[in-house]
């Protein structure tokens, strides 16, 4: 059925043809993603699956461990304790959770949700995958900073080393390097490839919606012209000018200039 499903989708988004972007660089953004056709508002350009994810702590038994598909009325939950959502999750994931299951996580646990943290559980994921032979070292690449604020730098390394003492206390030798670098979703955390060249604008062009997991869904908000860049909003738009640029410059290492942002609003 799901087999069924996916070749459905593989032959639809076919159908449809590659996605209307390129990725080119962008003025004074690094890279960024542009419209290669008009694009009506609303259309979805493309969808997008993580590369690493990882449920909400509070939510661990409402929120599948490998899609965070929500939990229906009633789950199946795993010998872990944990939620999957079907069997091919739970499969999928086997590796993974087993060396998840086999640490004893609960230092790194009361540190994160003592501050409130939700990203080193994504280095604590894509750590477990690598042990487990699920994906390649060289991935861990994708966790490291660019240009971020002291603090969070000191911080992270001491995740860091609390992460590398649960694996060394559990028996794993592997090395593992450091974190960061995400989206924020009501049910968890996830790193995405495409997703990530998008720059931000605090009156973006397109938005990110999750529908039923974590694959994001990437839609115009407002008709887009040929050429025109795609940009989203990292943070909440409701802040005002000051408190956007405050988290853009300290969570995300650069100075917004956008319209809005030099209009004052
Ligand atoms: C998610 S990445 C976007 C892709 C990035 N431009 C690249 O070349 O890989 C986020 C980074 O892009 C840059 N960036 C994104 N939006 C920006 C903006 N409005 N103004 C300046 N830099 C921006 C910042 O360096 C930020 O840390």
């Amino acid at each position: 059925m799901l087999l069924r499903r996916r070749l459905l989708s593989t032959a639809a988004a076919a159908a449809r043809g590659p996605p209307p972007i390129r990725v080119d660089l962008a003025e004074s953004a690094g890279r960024g993603v542009f419209a290669t056709r008009p694009v009506p508002a609303g259309e979805l350009l493309h969808s997008a699956q993580p590369l690493v994810c990882h449920p909400s702590p509070s939510l661990l038994h409402e929120v599948c461990y490998s899609c965070l598909r929500r939990k229906p009325g009633e789950g199946r939950v795993s010998s872990g304790g944990y939620y999957f959502c079907s069997d091919a999750c739970r499969e999928q994931a086997k590796g993974f959770h087993d060396v998840d299951k086999n640490a004893d996580w609960s230092s790194f646990d009361d540190h994160c949700s003592s501050r409130g943290l939700k990203y080193p559980y994504m280095a604590k994921r894509l750590a477990c995958m690598v042990i487990s032979g699920a994906a390649n070292a060289d991935c861990l690449n994708i966790l490291q900073p660019a240009r971020l604020h002291q603090g969070t730098l000191i911080e992270m390394e001491e995740e860091f080393e609390l992460l590398e003492s649960t694996f060394r206390k559990a028996g794993f030798q592997e090395e593992v390097t450091s974190s960061s670098v995400s989206c924020d979703a009501s049910v968890g955390n996830a790193v995405y490839m495409l997703p990530s060249f998008y720059n931000h604008d605090c009156d973006p062009n397109t938005h990110i919606v999750w529908l039923e997991n974590v694959d994001a869904k990437l839609k115009a908000l407002r008709d887009i012209e040929e050429g025109e860049e795609l940009r989203i909003c990292y943070i909440d738009t409701s802040m005002d000018v000051n408190a956007r640029q405050k988290i853009l410059a300290d969570g995300f290492g650069f100075e917004c200039h956008c319209l809005r942002c030099l209009s004052g609003d």
